[in-house]
Parts: structure tokens; C-alpha cells; sequence
């Protein structure tokens, strides 16, 4: 009888489980020509442009990529780091960081890679390398958004079932889609908050910026404005901030139409003119510091703060390798694992023997 070559198998480390953190993506180098290659890749995606290809490639291709990359590249050059871009090396010492925590409590069958939804490393190579490389049998999908739109978390989705439509075998998935109101995301950014307190004093005013999306979205059905409300309302109730210490705003605005309002900048703007000496803005919609954060609000807002009269103006880090951040995301994770087995464990010896996943031969 022919017997199938099946591969060493020690049922005491299998199934391993993958995790996955997805950001954004963000250029290789502050260079017109890396962010153009970005920005085509990125604006190309129906989810986050929702013109009609036939009207809206020709202005990417016309308008867009011949001017952005340029003006953008020179803001990238203002924020990069000697390791790399702060979204890339932020991401990078996430995932870094997880695996030792989740390590540390006992996840010994757990691997986490990172991916870039734009860029790379890309969701699609990283999913292969987490099951050919690392042999997972289950997959949990964070996407690093805590408030869920179409134009980001959506996306992330769309990128791994792309993945999927190329498999035979087909690993078990699970997906993070949000964590707006985890009471773990909360406590580090409320942490983050009153540390920078604690050694700069309180300000007039703390405004929490959030990435903007078209208003047009919202009305389609968007869940994300409130998600964006529930977060900036949980943070406020646990610094005890009142109704008239804070402001929910939203920045980034790209291209003509309609987005989310309050805006930012003429926000922080007005403030200055109202007489306010000291804004301090916090970015909760942004897990890791990057160009929205370090250039737009931390330079951009800044200055424009500072020329409508304002006195003095703080940037405060996003939660990036901050400890009470690592133990919430640790949480996030742990609470999608439920029912997936992930520590070694004697009575799973006697489970019966089954070969873990092989590499098979490309569908197409
Ligand atoms: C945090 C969530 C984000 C949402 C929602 C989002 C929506 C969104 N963004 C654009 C256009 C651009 N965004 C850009 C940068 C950028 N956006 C996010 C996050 C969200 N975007 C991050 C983390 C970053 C920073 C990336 C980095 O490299 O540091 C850019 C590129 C920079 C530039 O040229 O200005 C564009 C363009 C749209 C159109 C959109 C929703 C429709
Ligand atoms: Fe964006
Ligand atoms: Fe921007």
C-alpha cells in the first residue's frame, strides 16, 4: 500500500494559532518617487475612493500623482526616523512586543507577524508566510483601526479574502474589527493623557483629533463617527474631563468634498483667537505616531495654533509601545481566542495524530 510522506508532527505545539496586526502602510523611503508608488497602491483602493474608476482614475493619474508625491515626500522628510518611517518602525515594535507578552503568558503556540494593508510587508505574503513558514492552522486578523470604517478595517478584510481566493486549504479566521470602547484601549489612552499631565500640567483645552472621512460615507452607513464619539466620550468620563475642557475634531481632510466636521486646524485655530493660551491634542484614532499625527498636528496645527495667537501647544504620543497599550492589545487578543487552544496542554497528547497544514501547489 503507498503510504503519504506525512511530517513529524508533535501534537503538544499543534495547531498553532497566527496573529496578524494590519496597519495602513506607509512609503519606503520620504522620497517623490516611494510615495508615489504608495499613494497609487492606496488611492487606487475602491474602499477608500469611492468615485467610479472610469471618472476617478484619470484625476489619480492627471491630477493626483503628478503634484502629491512631491509635496508629500517633503512632509515624510520632516517626521522619518533614522529606522524608517514612524508607522513602519511603530508597527514593528508592536508586533515585536506581543510576541513577548503573549510569550511571557504562556501563549506558547501564538506567532505574530505584522502586514500593510499599502506597502509592505503585505497582508496577502504575511498570511503565507503565517501558514507555510510558521504552520498556523487559525489566523486572528487585528486590524490596528480601533473604530471601524469601510475605508480602513473594510479594506483589511478585502485583502485577506482576496488571500483566501488563492487557497486550497483554507485556514480558520478570525477577524479584530474594532476596539473603540475596550476598556483597556481606554485606560492607555487615558494614561498616555495624564502622564503627559503629570509633567506639563493641564491644558485650557485637550482636543482629540480623529483621522476625517467624507460625511457622504457616514450617511451610507459608516458606523465610524460613532465609534469616534463613544471613544472620545469614554476618554473624557475617565479623565473627568467637563463639556467645555474638550473637543471632538477631525483632521486629514482629502480632496473637494464634504467631510467629517469640526475640522482641526480652524478649530484650533478659533480656540487660539478665543483666548485660549495652551491646546493639547491627543489622536486616538491612531494607535502608532505617523505623518497625520507628527506632521499634520504636530507641526501644521503647531504653528497655526501658534500664529492665531495661541501661547503653547503639545502634541501628546499615541499609545505606540507604551505598557498599558501592550497589555490592552494583549486583552483584544486574548478575548478572540476564546475556544482555540493555545497553550500546551498533557491530555492533548492523546488526541489523535493529524498532519499539520502542507504547502500545496498554487490554485491558479
Ligand atoms: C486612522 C484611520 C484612517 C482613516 C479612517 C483614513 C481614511 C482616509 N485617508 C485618506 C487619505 C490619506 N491618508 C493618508 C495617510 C494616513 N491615513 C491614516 C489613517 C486613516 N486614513 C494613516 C495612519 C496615515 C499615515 C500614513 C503614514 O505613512 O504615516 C494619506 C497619505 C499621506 C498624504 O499624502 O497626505 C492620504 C492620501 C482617505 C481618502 C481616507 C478616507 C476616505
Ligand atoms: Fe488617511
Ligand atoms: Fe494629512
Amino acid at each position: 500500500m503507498p503510504t503519504r510522506d506525512v511530517p513529524e508532527f508533535d501534537p503538544v505545539k499543534s495547531p498553532v494559532i497566527g496573529v496578524l496586526l494590519c496597519n495602513l502602510g506607509t512609503p519606503d523611503a520620504p522620497t517623490p518617487s516611494a510615495v508615489r508608488r504608495y499613494l497609487a497602491e492606496f488611492l487606487s483602493d475602491p474602499r477608500v475612493v469611492e468615485i467610479p474608476a472610469a471618472l476617478w482614475k484619470p484625476i489619480l493619474h492627471g491630477v493626483i500623482l503628478p503634484r502629491r508625491p512631491r509635496q508629500s515626500a517633503e512632509k515624510y522628510g520632516k517626521v522619518w526616523l533614522p529606522e524608517g518611517s514612524p508607522l513602519q518602525v511603530w508597527t514593528e515594535k508592536q508586533a515585536l512586543l506581543l510576541r513577548g507578552w503573549l510569550g511571557e503568558r504562556g501563549h506558547d503556540r501564538v506567532r505574530v507577524r505584522h502586514a500593510m494593508r499599502y506597502g509592505k510587508p503585505s497582508i496577502a505574503d504575511q498570511l503565507t508566510a503565517l501558514r507555510e513558514q510558521d504552520r498556523c492552522e487559525h489566523i486572528l486578523v487585528v486590524s490596528l483601526y480601533p473604530q471601524y470604517s469601510a475605508t480602513t478595517t473594510a479594506s483589511v478584510i478585502d485583502a485577506v479574502n482576496a488571500w483566501t481566493a488563492e487557497q486550497r486549504d483554507i485556514p480558520e479566521l478570525r477577524f479584530a474589527n474594532r476596539f473603540f470602547a475596550d476598556p483597556g484601549y481606554i485606560r492607555a489612552l487615558a494614561r498616555r493623557v495624564m502622564e503627559h499631565w503629570q509633567q506639563h500640567g493641564q491644558p485650557d483645552q485637550l482636543v482629540m483629533s480623529f483621522h476625517g472621512i467624507p460625511e457622504r460615507n457616514v450617511q451610507r452607513g459608516d458606523p465610524y463617527a460613532r465609534e469616534c464619539e463613544a471613544t472620545a466620550a469614554l476618554l473624557a468620563e475617565r479623565l473627568a474631563l467637563k463639556p467645555n475642557q474638550f473637543k471632538l475634531t477631525y483632521q486629514s481632510r482629502f480632496g473637494r468634498a464634504k467631510w467629517l466636521e469640526p475640522y482641526t486646524q480652524p478649530t484650533i485655530e478659533s480656540l487660539a483667537r478665543q483666548g485660549a493660551r495652551r491646546v493639547d491634542v491627543v489622536c486616538p484614532g491612531f494607535v502608532s505616531d505617523c505623518l497625520e499625527t507628527l506632521e499634520e498636528i504636530g507641526l501644521e496645527c503647531r504653528d497655526a495654533f501658534l500664529a492665531a495667537g495661541g501661547q503653547e501647544f503639545h502634541q501628546i504620543p499615541c499609545l505606540n509601545d507604551s505598557r498599558a497599550w501592550m497589555a490592552a492589545l494583549v486583552g483584544i487578543v486574548e478575548d478572540h481566542l476564546g475556544g482555540w487552544s493555545t497553550r500546551g496542554c498533557a491530555a492533548e497528547t492523546r488526541l489523535p495524530q493529524v498532519a499539520p497544514h502542507t504547502a500545496s501547489a498554487p490554485l491558479r
